[in-house]
């Protein structure tokens, strides 16, 4: 499936009429680290917003941020004044989103006033897709612009949920994204393709990693996408984490190099570390076959010969190369596998990209980015992620409001 049909039969917001006193929830994904490295994530909606609140709609934004689930959720005022200063008009933060309070706030909007409600991820409603959340949420509004392409292979109630109460139409920056990574998606049996899939998050196992090893020629596991391969190869991995998710992350992770078409690199050397609360010590080189000892993780790992000599190939041949997670323990000055793979992936004749929040802001590179990691690759893999299933869905809903747009 293309972007084409993907986006056949959404609503897009840009082409609707928005008139003055109009009341639209944005949803919106400024899950942004603290310190704001890197706030593409914000950027990306300020034109959508600028759009409804040119044109004099009333503008509650719902963003999530961190989890509930691992109490890494806060609330979002520095994101508001942020938020303010690009937009270039004050942008009121309030705190509360599913309460009388929240809906009265919104109500007392002014036409063209902007407004950050709190992080949805404060209630544990929000990542269990809960109904009543959802239409609480909906409250704030009588049309919803769903942008957020980094939480959009989420099934939760401020972007899908909320589509079951309000008419939905897909913010550019949603489209914006899909058709950005169309050049990644599917064989490109011409050019060779590399992709890097490392990272912390399940999806770089679950969905990345089957996904490389089905489209792609070479597939480069880092970060603890390696920990379950060298796991499931039977090399002892010492304290190496296999993060959370760790059956569906096996499963995939035996499935993945069950046939794959790809060539998968298994590095013969890793770098190990042991941690404590002060940091890493006592990094040293290892051979996978001598096993990492108890204690000891893997935080980085050396290229084999043949893959530097493909990354040369990928330069020559104007090929495509994706990391999605970062490779190695960049951020903690682990950066051999990273800084391999950035340095081919800046070669102006390279066609690479960076995916992901974590691994944008944390690898140097100007070139190519998707805000979305785990969303970026479910579309790699699918060409659909379920919001714009859900804003498909929502169509009937939308044609109906759209006259009396
Ligand atoms: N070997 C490793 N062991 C533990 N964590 C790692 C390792 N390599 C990379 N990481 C971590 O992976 C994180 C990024 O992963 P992830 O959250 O999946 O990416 P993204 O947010 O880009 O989707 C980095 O913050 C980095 O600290
Ligand atoms: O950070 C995000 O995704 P990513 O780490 O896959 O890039 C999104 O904001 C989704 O957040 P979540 O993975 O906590 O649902």
């Amino acid at each position: 499936m293309s972007v084409s049909t993907t986006i056949h039969s959404v609503g897009l917001l840009r082409e609707q009429p928005i008139h003055p006193g109009q009341r639209w929830v944005y949803s919106a994904g400024f899950n942004v680290a603290s310190g704001m490295t890197d706030t593409s994530r914000i950027d990306c909606e300020l034109d959508d917003l600028r759009y409804l609140a040119d044109r004099g709609a009333r503008v509650a934004i719902l963003s999530h941020q961190g989890s509930h689930r691992d109490g890494t959720a806060v609330h979002l005022s520095g994101t508001a004044e942020y938020l303010g200063k690009r937009l270039g008009r004050p942008v009121t933060y309030i705190p509360e989103n599913a309460s009388d309070d929240a809906v009265t706030a919104a109500r007392s909007l002014a036409d063209g006033q902007v407004a950050l409600f709190g992080n949805t991820r404060l209630h544990s409603g929000e990542e269990d897709n809960d109904p009543v959340l959802a239409a609480q949420f909906a409250r704030l509004g009588d049309y919803a612009a769903i942008g957020g392409f980094s939480k959009a292979h989420r099934r939760h109630a401020s972007n899908v949920g909320i589509l079951r109460h309000l008419p939905g139409w897909a913010a550019s920056s949603l489209i914006d994204e899909t058709r950005r990574l169309e050049p990644w998606a599917g064989r490109s049996p011409k050019t060779p393709s590399i992709a890097a899939v490392g990272g912390v998050k399940s999806e770089k196992s679950v969905v990345g990693l089957p996904c490389f090893a089905r489209d792609y020629d070479i597939v480069v596991p880092g970060g603890i996408v390696l920990n379950h391969v060298l796991h499931h190869l039977g090399y002892a991995i010492g304290s190496s984490p296999l993060g959370n998710d760790v059956e569906r992350r096996a499963a995939a992770t035996k499935a993945a190099l069950a046939n794959p078409r790809a060539r998968i690199h298994v590095p013969r050397r890793v770098v190990i570390a042991r941690a404590d609360r002060h940091g890493w010590h006592e990094a040293h080189t290892v051979s996978v076959s001598e096993g990492v000892p108890t204690g000891f993780s893997i935080v980085d790992f050396h290229l084999h010969p043949w893959l530097i000599q493909e990354l040369r190939r990928v330069a020559a041949c104007g090929g495509r190369l994706i990391i999605a997670g970062t490779p190695s323990l960049h951020t903690h000055g682990f950066t051999q596998a990273s800084s391999a793979l950035l340095d081919a992936a800046r070669t102006p004749t390279v066609n690479a990209m960076l995916l992901g929040g974590d691994t944008v802001a944390e690898l140097p590179f100007d070139g190519a980015t998707s805000t979305g990691g785990g969303s970026a690759l479910c579309y790699l893999d699918q060409a659909d992620v379920v919001v714009l299933d859900a804003l498909r869905r929502n169509n009937g809903l939308t044609m109906r409001s759209r006259r009396a747009l």
